[in-house]
């Protein structure tokens, strides 16, 4: 597979966890070798909304400010300048703009939402994964919804109108790995929530007047299978702690993890770029670290399971768990 025309990486399938992105030819030190120019799909968390440019991701505190004050109210915007605001107006967002402010109405005022909470299928299996999608729940009328869930269904929906403005990039979010089977077994009450999600989603599109011509519940489900185990948290640019919203970028999603990575990710504003930390041979595999490395190895292995549904097969876990034995 071709990564977006940059000569220095190729991707090829791994023994041990699916595709992984490889040097085509001898990178030196500290080398950009690939960059992300934006995300597919991206939400910045309610509580940072007014700390955090929705168009560059610029951080206020970064800029010595407590919030940015160009506002979109009605869709739950803030930005860093004029500029911003306008191109995110301007560009392919007008349906995206439509869509959100419905979706902050209908939470805002508690329109919409769900009552109680349904137990989960007894057993979950991709048969019983599909049947409950078969038959969602329906949304009552006055019932809230948690920040959460809304959060996570403003990142969904940024992903059905970048999949109704660019239909093109459409299959590189569906190449991506998906979990939904391994997500849903270690977290069975996420199922309800996760058909809740898409339900308020198409609602939002169907009430704002927004027609595609895709079904907008599918495109959900693919979305949220795809999302855990490939997002990246959104983090300031200064210190790289305080996270403040999370996306999903389809190419850097080929990254596998190595607990001695020989590569790093930083952003730059919407983009990611990936930087060599040592010399790389021709044919070696680059590694981003999913996890804290100098986190003990039952650590690393329980942080990978949990979050990215694997146990760690590189050459630091082999040694750490025989030393372990
Ligand atoms: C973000 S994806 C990376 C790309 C993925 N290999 C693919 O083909 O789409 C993360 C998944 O890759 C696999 N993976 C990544 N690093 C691994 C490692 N160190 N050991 C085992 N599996 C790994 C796991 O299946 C994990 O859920």
């Amino acid at each position: 597979m071709d990564l977006l025309g940059f000569p220095l990486v190729e991707v090829r399938p791994t023994p041990y966890g699916g595709r992984g992105v490889f040097a085509a030819s001898p990178i030196p030190k500290n080398t950009v070798f690939f960059s992300c120019p934006g995300p597919y799909a991206f939400v910045i968390d309610r509580a940072f909304r007014k700390e955090v440019c929705s168009q560059c991701f610029a951080y206020a505190f970064d800029a010595g400010r407590r919030t940015w004050n160009i506002k979109h109210d009605a869709a739950g915007a803030c930005f860093c300048s004029d500029e911003c605001k306008t191109a995110w107006m301007a560009t392919d967002r007008i349906a995206g703009e439509k869509v959100f402010k419905v979706m902050e109405t209908l939470f805002k005022g508690k329109r919409l939402g769900r009552e109680g909470f349904l137990p989960p299928p007894a057993e979950i299996s991709l048969e019983s994964i599909n049947e409950a999608w078969r038959h969602p729940p329906a949304l009552h009328k006055f019932a809230p919804m948690s920040e959460l869930e809304h959060d996570s269904a403003r990142f969904i929906a940024s992903g059905v109108i970048q999949r109704a403005n660019n239909p093109d990039s459409w299959p590189d979010l569906l190449q991506l790995q998906d979990n939904e089977l391994l997500f849903t077994q270690l977290h069975p009450e996420m199922l309800e929530s996760h058909l809740y999600i898409g339900v308020f989603v198409a609602e939002a599109l169907r009430i704002a007047g927004i027609v595609v011509d895709f079904d907008v519940l599918a495109t959900a489900r693919c979305l949220l299978a795809r999302d855990y185990g490939n997002v990246f948290g959104l983090y300031e640019e200064k210190d790289d702690t305080e996270m403040f919203g999370f996306a999903i970028y389809t190419t850097a999603s080929l990254f596998n993890h190595d607990c001695t990575p020989n590569i790093k990710k930083t952003r730059d504003g919407r983009a990611l770029a990936f930087r060599t930390l040592r010399d790389v041979a021709a044919g070696e595999e680059l590694c981003i670290s999913y996890v804290e490395e100098t986190d003990s190895w039952e650590k690393r292995q329980a942080r990978l399971q949990e979050w990215w549904f694997f146990s760690c097969q590189c050459a630091k876990c082999h040694r750490d768990e025989a030393a372990a034995k």
